[in-house]
């Protein structure tokens, strides 16, 4: 009492401070169960390690659930560690196993949570609805994982994630310019060895790819190639099947580093272009919504995600703006319609390349003859081939077909070329009667 306030503030400030030093580390135990009920928070931090800290781990615990729409779950073995960070605050998670108060036989999990005592708050009032949130959006995207099928068979898979990848297709497999392939593997390689380039400039680390064409150019098979050659995980999104942006948000925070997201057919997947011209923004002259959104962008994002999915939903989604994960991620887009899309996607920063896969041209043509009729440029048709290819039209996919109706041998080889060959000369004929009609396929 004798001491004035301001004296008396600084000597409890010092004494916690002390206490801090003496003691720097605050843990909090949660048990599996609480009485005989399972603690919601124990499963959701158990969902939440197994998708980002124990996946690296050097042993692991694999657990399924009998009729649970998570059949196998990856977990923290007991008595192990495991390291997360958030916020830049280090926590450390470890299970272990000891008697249960309540039943007395039985012994119980619990998981220790060790941090630096003065984030306590941090912790309890952001870290622990952080984990909450997470494993919500986990168990959401587990229940709805769908095998993607490269031919589209299920239509109501909303993506495809970590479950084995096992595209066939390769960078070299690929029929596309030789150029244009040495090109795409040294711009990944580059963006996968720059984490602390990106870092340095203050940019995500990821990277945005629109990869458009006719149909059946290999816009797939090259998203599949990409994901083989840097060994990431293939997460498949249909922006049709997702009904708000809030749902698209939680969809990209589940993505894991390493891996590519793809976006396929994105001018079908959502108006956007039409949905921009529609709302025409009334303000000065020269603004549109664009403008607003594209504003709204450079911010932060405040609007309410609940929204029905939007353009500004897709734009935030592409900037990465609502990702709160760290790791390199890859997106690719597809479209067969580049016209269509709006100029706000596609502006340098968000959508980093653009790659046009085109009709099959003679380099192409060779790669396809190799691999599927073993092939070379000494076959007596391949000059004709080359010709043809300069002046009419024909895809990858369509040529691949030919190919493979055709036996694998010499004769049938020889079959195969002739029959390309043939076909090259009807559309070539087909548009000599009809220039307008461009073959079979039309619209570019
Ligand atoms: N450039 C290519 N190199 C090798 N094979 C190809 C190529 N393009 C197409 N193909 C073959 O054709 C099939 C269809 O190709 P793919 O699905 O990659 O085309 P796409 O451009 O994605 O078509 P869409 O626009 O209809 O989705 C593939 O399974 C592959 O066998």
């Amino acid at each position: 009492d004798f001491f004035p306030e301001e004296l008396r503030r600084c000597l409890r400030s010092l004494f916690r401070r002390l206490l801090t030093r003496l003691d720097p580390e605050t843990t909090i135990i949660i048990h599996e169960y609480d009485g005989s009920t399972v603690d919601e928070l124990h499963n959701a931090a158990e969902v939440y390690l197994g998708h980002h800290c124990v996946a690296d781990a050097a042993t692991v615990r694999l657990f399924m659930d009998r009729g649970s729409s998570r059949p196998i779950a990856l977990l923290l073995p007991d008595c192990h560690t495991t390291n997360d960070t958030f916020r830049g605050i280090p926590l450390r998670w470890s299970s272990d196993i000891g008697r249960s108060s309540t039943k007395a036989s039985k012994k119980q999990r619990h998981l220790k949570l060790s941090f630096p005592r003065q984030h306590r708050h941090v912790v309890s009032s952001f870290y622990m609805p952080h984990i909450l949130k997470e494993a919500e959006s986990i168990c959401l995207m587990t229940r709805e994982r769908r095998l993607y099928t490269n031919t589209h068979a299920n239509d109501d898979y909303r993506f495809w994630c970590p479950a084995p990848f096992a595209h066939p297709s390769n960078l070299d497999t690929l029929a596309i310019d030789p150029t244009l392939r040495d090109d795409i593997r040294a711009d990944l390689l580059r963006f996968v060895g720059r984490q602390d380039y990106y870092a340095r400039v203050g940019r995500r680390w990821k990277r945005s790819y629109l990869l458009y064409g006719p149909p059946g150019t290999g816009k797939t098979s090259l998203v599949a190639a990409i994901a083989n050659f840097l060994e990431f995980d293939v997460f498949h999104i249909d922006l049709t099947a997702v009904d708000s942006n809030l749902e698209l948000h939680r969809l990209l925070d589940s993505t894991t580093p390493g891996s590519v997201i793809v976006v396929e057919d994105i001018d079908c997947s959502l108006d956007l272009g039409d949905r921009m011209e529609e709302t025409e923004y009334d303000g000065a002259e020269g603004t549109t919504i664009l403008s607003c959104v594209l504003d709204f962008m450079d911010g932060l994002w405040t609007s309410s995600e609940e929204e029905a999915i939007s353009l500004s939903g897709v734009l935030n989604f592409v900037d990465g703006l609502w990702s709160s994960s760290v790791g390199e991620r890859l997106m690719i887009f597809t479209t067969n319609h580049p016209e269509r899309l709006d100029p706000a996607l596609l502006r340098p920063g968000r959508m980093d390349r653009q790659i046009h896969l085109s009709y099959c041209q003679p380099a192409a043509f060779r790669v396809l003859a190799r691999n599927y009729l073993e092939v070379g440029e000494e076959h007596e048709l391949m000059a004709e081939v080359d010709a043809l290819l300069k002046e009419v039209n024909m895809t990858p996919a369509e040529i691949a077909e030919i190919f493979m109706g055709c036996d694998g041998d010499g004769t049938g080889a020889d079959a195969a070329m002739q029959k390309v060959v043939d076909e090259l000369r009807r559309r070539r004929l087909k548009e000599a009667v009809s220039p307008d009609d461009d073959g079979q396929l039309s619209g570019e």
